[in-house]
């Protein structure tokens, strides 16, 4: 995947001359090291990241973490003290006001918390005001923000005032006023946080099912550790100003690497977050033979034909008559495929005690075995069979 957004050791210090505070952070010194002596809030201190382009990017972390700074650093709402901002490769925090205007303007739209929708104006209005800054002519700014409506589910709603409208569907307004500029970064600022629990959900949904189909890059700020898990390609955890913790949202759970990120895993519910892929065995092969190949796995194994392709199950006593006389035996036993991305919750209940499981890709080709002991331990956060305490 390209890369869409890289940040190269970015800081930023509220402060007219941060140069001392630059000082004592590049020394290693700290958030409260620098408040202590110059009396300066820091807000991001040495941030490095990639976003990949179709990403869906979240920058999680407890209040005053500095993830907002990271975000308005990136539109350039705040001012970076030191760093670079690499937007398809190019610096923008060089740039000058009028072109940082035109990168707002064409590149990146915002969501914020709340919904910031002009009020004495009726909804189509607001999703077009984008279209309006970029001099998109009337008839056709109309036409886009109509269809854009449409998208989010609010058709009938254009001509309503953002009062007349619930907190989800206001959100969604200002969600198609982001969509309707065809930028193709959306920088999401605790969207959904200011929402009500089950409505919060549904736009976690619809966002997801959006995404699908448009593929933005979208750089999304929460607080909330299960909203970045749900939504996430991949999850930025901040404290202090710093980036403590960067990866895909299995791989953070899995190894959070500090008590700070540990503490945010521990009520993930792991049955629905981990995928057979996550802890899958690689296939032994047992045999090999003209027609086929045969690999070893929990309750029997599977034949394989010259493609990887499961074709049928063997039972434990077949899998024993393999290893005594070397031959394939005649006689099948029952098996089961999942795809990889099957979450284990799933996975769990089609399993069956006299089965084996195979794991295939997209292409139906096998890429692993599981065992229940292997998804029992995932779920129950107990060191996977075989591995190391
Ligand atoms: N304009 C400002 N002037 C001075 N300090 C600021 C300013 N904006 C943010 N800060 C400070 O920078 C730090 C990071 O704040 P930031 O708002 O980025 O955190 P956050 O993780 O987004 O928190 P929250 O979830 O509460 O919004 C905090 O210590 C905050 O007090």
């Amino acid at each position: 995947m390209s890369e869409r957004l890289r940040i190269e050791n970015l800081y930023k210090v509220f402060a007219k001359d941060p140069t001392e505070a630059l000082q004592i952070l590049r020394g290693g010194g700290t958030k409260d090291s620098v408040f202590g002596k110059l009396g300066q809030v820091v807000g991001l201190d040495g941030v490095s990241l990639s976003v990949p382009s179709g990403a869906m990017y979240m920058i999680m972390g407890l209040s005053g973490s500095g993830k907002s700074t990271l975000a308005r650093c990136v539109n350039r709402l705040n001012e970076p003290s030191a760093g670079r901002i690499l937007l398809d490769g190019q610096d923008i925090v060089p740039l000058s006001e009028k072109a940082l205007r035109e990168v707002r303007r064409t590149r990146m739209s915002m969501v914020f918390q709340h919904f910031a929708l002009l009020p004495n104006k009726r909804v189509i209005e607001n999703v077009e005001f984008g279209l309006k800054l970029r001099g998109v002519a009337p008839a056709q700014r109309r036409k886009r923000a109509e269809e854009i409506l449409s998208v989010v589910g609010l058709a009938r709603w254009g001509y309503h005032l953002p009062h007349e409208l619930s907190g989800g569907m206001r959100q969604r307004v200002g969600l198609a006023r982001a969509l309707a500029t065809d930028a193709d970064i959306l920088i999401m600022d605790e969207a959904f946080s200011a929402l009500d629990p089950l409505i919060r959900t549904e736009m976690q949904d619809e966002l997801l099912r959006l995404q699908r189909t448009l593929n933005k890059t979208i750089l999304f700020i929460t607080h909330d550790f299960q909203e970045a898990l749900k939504l996430g390609t991949r999850i930025a955890i901040m404290s202090e100003g710093k980036l403590v913790r960067e990866g895909t949202p299995q791989s953070i759970v899995l190894e959070p690497g500090s008590d700070y990120v540990a503490a945010f895993t521990r009520e993930v519910d792991r049955a629905r977050l981990f995928d057979a892929h996550s802890v899958m065995k690689a296939p032994t092969v047992l045999w090999r033979g003209p027609n086929g190949i045969v690999v070893g796995g929990a309750g029997g194994g599977l034949l394989l034909d010259q493609q990887e392709h499961v074709v049928a199950g063997l039972g434990e006593a077949q899998i024993a008559t393999l290893k005594q006389t070397g031959e394939l035996p005649a006689g099948r036993g029952p098996y089961l495929c999942v795809p990889e991305g099957a979450r284990l919750v799933d996975v769990a209940r089609s399993y069956r005690s006299d089965h084996a499981m195979g794991v295939v890709d997209d292409s139906g080709k096998l890429v692993g075995l599981l065992g229940a002991e292997q998804i029992l331990a995932r779920i129950a956060n107990l060191p996977s069979p075989g591995e190391a305490a």
